[in-house]
């Protein structure tokens, strides 16, 4: 890897299209554009079916983009330059909802491990890693000999992750990594996730269908919808002062405890079917505030450190309209 370079993860115009028999043509992701950088956290919302898992996909090369590029420090992830076996060199890593899936019932956590570790360490070295990998998940050395059957979901997915970290990835791409886990196993695994990104200032981009929680943790967050991202920005603004109807939703969608408790408001309405997606705006059918411009796709506008797509935010076209969300 060219060290000058840094280790930035670039989406640029991504599309994803899917040939399916009943469906015909889904455009799973509909031209995204996306930086995750070293140190930072981005959290990627939207509703089941917005296509945050295919972004994922395609991050980590196991999904080819049908337009658009995706690059990791400067070089194109593309299926054909993938090397599952090349994970120091990539610097790419996922975590998955379902630890089982990078994890094999038939062989002892430490087999697994170990076939993450560089090849440059041999020797005792290599188990030393191991332990020191273990170690970084809060999971016994003993952990080494078991199979991932003899875990609870958290364990699992706590070693899911020391695999995953196995190889030293610059950047963890998780997706929906706590949403099969109970309460308490759910904050472990972030707190594990928040500390291991911090402490080895790796990037994050963690996929997520709650925006509370993305709230908690994301330097950044993107909001998708229906395979598009309407909106951008450090979490803190976004959340102070939401600027795409959609992501106001979701918000309101948050119930509130405290002082001022508030019931969470109910978006009405179903998430169009990406195969067969509203012309313009994709989010125009369900918004309170469609008027006439809506029939065309909206810009996205960069508004200083965030970004919107909306015509609400075009003082040419909606002046009035924007002032009243
Ligand atoms: N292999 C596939 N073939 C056809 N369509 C697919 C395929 N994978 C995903 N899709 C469709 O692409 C769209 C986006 O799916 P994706 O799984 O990326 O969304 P998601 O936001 O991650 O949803 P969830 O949170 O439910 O996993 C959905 O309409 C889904 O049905």
């Amino acid at each position: 890897m060219n060290t000058t370079t840094p280790a930035r993860l670039s989406f640029t115009d991504v599309e994803v299209e899917y040939r399916s028999r009943g469906r015909g043509r889904v455009r799973a992701v509909a031209g995204v554009s996306l930086e995750v950088s070293p140190g930072q956290i981005v959290g990627l919302v939207g509703e089941s079916g917005c296509g945050k898992s295919t972004l994922a996909r395609v991050a980590v090369g196991l999904s080819a983009p049908s337009a658009g590029t995706v690059e990791y420090a400067g070089r194109p992830v593309t299926p054909l330059g993938w090397r599952p076996r090349s994970g120091a060199e990539v610097g790419l890593q996922m975590v998955f909802q379902n630890p089982y899936a990078s994890l094999n019932p038939r062989r002892t956590i430490g087999s697994q491990l170990l076939d993450g570790v560089p090849a440059a360490l041999t020797g005792s070295a290599r188990r030393a890693r191991v332990h020191e990998l273990l170690e970084r998940v809060a999971m016994p050395a003993s952990a080494a000999q078991r199979y991932p059957h003899q875990f609870s979901g958290g364990q699992r997915q706590r070693l899911a992750i020391a695999r995953a970290l196995a190889p030293e990835p610059r950047m963890i791409i998780a997706d929906e990594p706590v949403t099969a886990l109970d309460a308490s196993s759910q904050a472990q695994v972030v707190n594990l996730l928040v500390g291991l990104v911090r402490d080895l200032d790796m990037g994050m981009l963690f996929i997520s269908h709650d925006l509370a929680l993305v709230h908690e943790i994301a330097d950044v967050t993107a909001v998708m919808y229906l395979g598009r991202i309407v909106e951008a920005a450090p979490t803190r603004e976004l959340w102070r002062e939401p600027r795409h109807p959609y992501t106001r939703a979701l918000i309101d969608a948050v119930p509130q405890i405290g002082p001022t408790p508030r019931l969470p408001a109910i978006l009405a309405g179903e998430v169009p079917d990406p195969a067969n997606a509203p012309t313009g705006c994709r989010f125009r059918p369900r918004c309170p505030h469609a008027f006439a411009p809506c029939g065309e796709q909206p810009p996205t506008v960069d508004l200083g450190g965030r970004s919107v797509a909306c015509w609400l935010t075009d003082s040419a076209t909606a002046p009035t309209v924007a002032r009243s969300l």
